[in-house]
């Protein structure tokens, strides 16, 4: 069942990718792969009607030659054109579904699980392979049609010949087994190809550069990248040493069968039991035969990655259906009119043993801002994370105007949030629209960029660039420009504030790379903003920052502490309180006089 699905999804992409050139090149495929044995079909009637002197067989051996010809002719000239370009359709069609598919999962689950990672980054890798799926189709499809004409002409000169194509099999069947055991050894080092490809990335990459020579560790990840390829080498030689000496093995006695079969017509036909013409035949169709088998026999790999890859994909596709929360239908509401509630809430990253978040009970007031404050792993990002349902409670529930988040459609809860992270994404793109895709539907609205630019206090950054907002950022590019930490990171508090009126705002230490002044200006005049919006549309914005001037503006600081919530209430009442909050706010405050 699973295998017909696989077949029908190689076969619908291929001629999905390109239908027309498709159909015309299987038309090409279909008259060439007959075209060679009826040239040959055509020379033994050509013979046999000399020897026996009938001018109608001599006139039909050449009718078929010519044709035969022909066609060849006309299939070199157009088929190839016509093949390359349904190749690269079929290419293209193969990445963009993949993307597709991979974005299309509204979670973030994959990613953490080592499992569906490494079969993830399997199916990018070898999507390459997918994309020549039409090709070994077209391939495959010639080959079938030329077999079966081969086996005719051979079948009609003595039924016996059939078993020399039947043997040639063998061929077919130990360039598999070779195929699959060097494919076995490819994956069983995925583990030390990927740590290599990590290490050379760290090696080479100008952003750990600078830890890579302060710590020395030039020499210890070279001798680490040399040990990992030297064990992957170890088993890939091993493989392909086996392969090769079976291959071998069983080439040379197809080798000897064919000298026996040829050998064999011979006497048939010098004792009267075969004409001229099937000597002819056979002699022709032999090599025929071989380089049939030998193709497939090289083929097969292809084939067989193909469908490896095709079922990779088929994977991937009922991995995304499983995992698209296709119950999750209820519309996000437009506006909040009660708040968020979190019931008791619990979660274990996938894969992961130990709970990060148990028993969180919070109340939050539609309209209102909430600071979360804790040490280092205390949970505040992870729970930041499920407000944004990237992942769902494991245990609990987080309620939205009392309606479970799990049942909300992802998509209509994320088009009403708005968020800034501290690991930010350097996005390299035009700077207007590394600011505009914090709202793509605005994206084109300069008067709705610069405003988010001014919100997000990056006026000066865009002052300073030689192009203004329609300069090119990032050195990958020739004429981008490169900016600062800080810099990038004004820019990625704009595009949080490009939806105006978000529902949900996450800040999550989205100004750890300014300075506190710049960062407590910039909250202050946030502060007032987001105060107006929220009496609109009841929006919350939900704030993680170790900068107690900034957390101090909050309605509501929440105090974490080994994924618990340890303590609430407003600063005065947290101060009044002289708990952990009022003990760290009195640190920090020491620190700064
Ligand atoms: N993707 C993940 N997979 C497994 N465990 C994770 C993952 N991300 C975080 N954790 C673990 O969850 C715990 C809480 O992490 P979280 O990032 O929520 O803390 P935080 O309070 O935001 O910390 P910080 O102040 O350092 O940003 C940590 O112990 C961390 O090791």
């Amino acid at each position: 069942m699973r295998s017909l699905r696989i077949g029908a999804l190689w076969v619908s992409t291929s001629f999905r990718a390109a239908p027309l050139l498709m159909v015309i090149a299987t038309v090409l495929v279909a008259l060439r792969a007959v075209a060679a044995p009826a040239q040959t079909f055509g020379i033994s009637l050509l013979v046999e009607g000399l020897t026996a002197d009938r001018s109608a067989t001599i006139t039909a051996g050449i009718a078929i030659i010519v044709g035969g010809l022909a066609v060849s002719f006309l299939g070199d000239v157009v088929a190839w054109p016509v093949q390359v370009t349904a190749e690269e359709r079929m290419a293209g069609r193969v990445h963009a579904d993949l993307l597709d598919v991979t974005t299309g999962i509204p979670g973030l689950t994959q990613h953490e699980r080592a499992d569906v990672s490494d079969r993830l980054e399997f199916v990018r890798e070898r999507a390459w392979k997918m994309g020549v799926g039409s090709e070994v189709l077209l391939w495959l499809f010639g080959t079938v049609t030329n077999t079966v004409t081969v086996l005719s002409l051979l079948g009609s000169v003595h039924p016996v010949l059939l078993l020399l194509p039947l043997l040639g099999m063998s061929r077919v069947w130990s360039a598999y087994q070779g195929n699959m055991r060097e494919q076995q050894a490819h994956e069983d080092t995925m583990p030390q190809e990927r740590l290599a490809d990590r290490l050379i990335e760290i090696a080479k990459d100008p952003r750990t550069g600078l830890e890579v020579r302060v710590f020395g560790l030039r020499r210890v990840l070279l001798e680490r990248i040399t040990a990992l390829q030297a064990e992957r080498f170890r088993l890939l030689v091993a493989a392909a040493r086996w392969s090769g000496k079976v291959d071998g093995g069983v080439r040379l006695l197809f080798g000897l069968l064919y000298a026996a079969a040829v050998v064999w017509i011979v006497i048939r036909a010098r004792n009267g039991q075969q004409t001229a013409g099937d000597v002819v035949l056979v002699l022709l169709l032999a090599p025929q035969v071989d380089q049939m088998t030998g193709g497939i026999a090289q083929n097969v790999y292809w084939i067989g990655e193909v469908v490896r890859s095709f079922s990779r994909y088929d994977w991937l596709r009922e991995y995304a259906k499983a995992n698209s929360w296709r119950r999750s239908r209820t519309p996000a509401p437009r506006r909040l009119t009660t708040g968020i509630e979190l019931r008791d809430v619990g979660f274990a990253y996938p894969g992961a043993e130990s709970a990060v978040l148990s028993g969180v009970n919070l109340t939050v007031p539609a309209g209102s801002a909430v600071a979360l404050v804790g040490e280092n792993g205390a949970g505040k990002t992870t729970l930041v994370k499920l407000l944004a349902r990237m992942y769902d409670p494991t245990s609990g529930q987080i309620l939205v105007d009392g309606v479970d988040l799990s049942t909300i459609e992802p998509g209509s809860w994320r088009a009403g949030m708005a968020a800034g992270f501290q690991d930010f994404v350097k996005f390299e793109l035009i700077a207007r629209e590394v600011v505009g895709i914090g709202d793509v539907g605005r994206m084109g609205d300069v008067t709705a960029v610069q405003a988010a630019v001014r919100r997000g206090g990056a006026e000066s950054v865009v002052a300073g660039l030689p192009r203004g907002l329609d300069t090119q950022l990032g050195k990958k590019f020739t004429d981008g420009v490169e900016l600062s930490g800080g810099q990038w990171q004004r820019f990625a508090l704009a595009r949080a504030f490009m939806r105006e009126k978000p529902m949900l705002l996450l800040l999550d230490e989205p100004t750890a790379a300014l300075d506190p002044e710049a960062e407590h200006r910039l909250y202050e005049q946030y502060a007032t903003a987001a105060r107006d919006a929220a009496a609109e549309t009841g929006g919350i914005t939900v704030l993680v920052s170790h900068r107690f001037s900034t957390v101090r503006m909050a309605d509501l600081i929440v105090v974490m502490h080994h994924g618990r919530i340890e303590e609430v209430g407003s600063h005065e009442e947290l101060l009044a309180a002289g708990g952990r909050y009022a003990e760290l706010f009195e640190l920090q405050a020491r620190a700064y006089r």
